[in-house]
């Protein structure tokens, strides 16, 4: 692991660090804000995904979590949303290849080689983090935003027990039915694959998750037909889930958003981190 940079924030650290995952095979850079408390012992994670585009640094500096982490004494994991690197496939659109990993393991050439995101996230990234920095493994929360709203509901309902809670900001809330999840679905999994168990809405149908849930979705979304949030409203309530989702009047897709309501979400998961 190598240190790009440490910066003293909100009283804690604002770190940048790099390593090459073997499930990847490439070199992989992720952000990490760990509060004061963790120079005294093991202080919980909130794992925060980020959407298409993004690098581990757009929320880090866009999202305004640090100082309501801090209040909290949690510590925020910011990766990457693919891998990277000239030897890595991509592809000419923003929503498929490097910048578009959707957290999941391809199965399909050229993508397979590197793009195993969900083995990184659920496996390799927190082998390390547990190990190098004082993280308790035991509170685990996981959030995200668009794509990685996808990935955090996804990702909490196919590893129950691993996270406590789990949130999203204007999550792809059902990838199945969308031209943000169809196209990249057939290229990573292949054409006419079963990607249900990649879907929020049908993995909240079938199985939910068993702790609580928070959504915020922007009534002013410019994408709200692709990420097609009544499906996971619709599923949520028809298992009953634990949770809220929230039709937030005004707000569009931006990280003015997500900054506005950050702190809820924050509060939100430290309940059930700190319990
Ligand atoms: N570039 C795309 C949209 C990309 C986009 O909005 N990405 C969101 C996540 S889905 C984001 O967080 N962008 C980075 C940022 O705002 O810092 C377009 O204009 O259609």
């Amino acid at each position: 692991m190598k240190t790009i940079s440490e910066n003293r924030c909100f009283g804690g650290v604002q770190g940048v660090y790099s390593h090459r995952p073997a499930c990847c095979d490439s070199e992989m850079t992720f952000g990490l804000f760990l509060p004061e408390e963790a120079r005294d012992g093991p202080v919980p994670v909130l794992w925060y995904l980020s959407g298409l585009t993004c690098t581990h640094e757009n929320a880090m500096i866009k999202a305004g979590a640090q100082g309501w982490a801090a209040e909290h004494g949690v510590a925020l994991v910011f990766p990457d949303t693919s891998p990277r690197g000239e030897h890595v496939a991509d592809d000419e659109a923003f929503d498929l290849g490097q910048g578009a990993g959707f957290y999941l393991d391809a199965t399909q050439e050229p993508w397979s080689d590197h793009y195993r995101m969900e083995s990184y996230i659920v496996g390799e990234l927190p082998g390390l983090l547990f190990e190098e920095f004082a993280l308790d493994v035991e509170r685990q929360a996981i959030t995200g935003h668009s794509m990685g709203g996808h990935g955090a509901l996804t990702l909490a309902m196919r590893h129950p027990g691993r996270y406590r809670s789990v949130s999203a900001f204007s999550p792809i809330a059902n990838p199945t039915a969308s031209d943000w999840g169809r196209k990249q679905f057939a290229a990573y999994l292949g054409e006419g694959a079963d990607a249900s168990g990649h879907d929020a809405s049908l993995l909240m149908a079938d199985r939910g998750f068993d702790g609580p849930v928070l959504i915020d979705q922007g009534s002013d979304d410019q994408f709200l037909d692709l990420l097609r949030p009544e499906t996971l409203a619709h599923a949520m309530m028809a298992r009953r889930q634990q949770g809220q989702f929230r039709m937030q009047p005004g707000y569009d897709h931006s990280y003015f958003f997500i900054a506005s309501f950050m702190e809820d979400h924050l509060a939100f998961h430290a309940e059930a981190l700190w319990s």
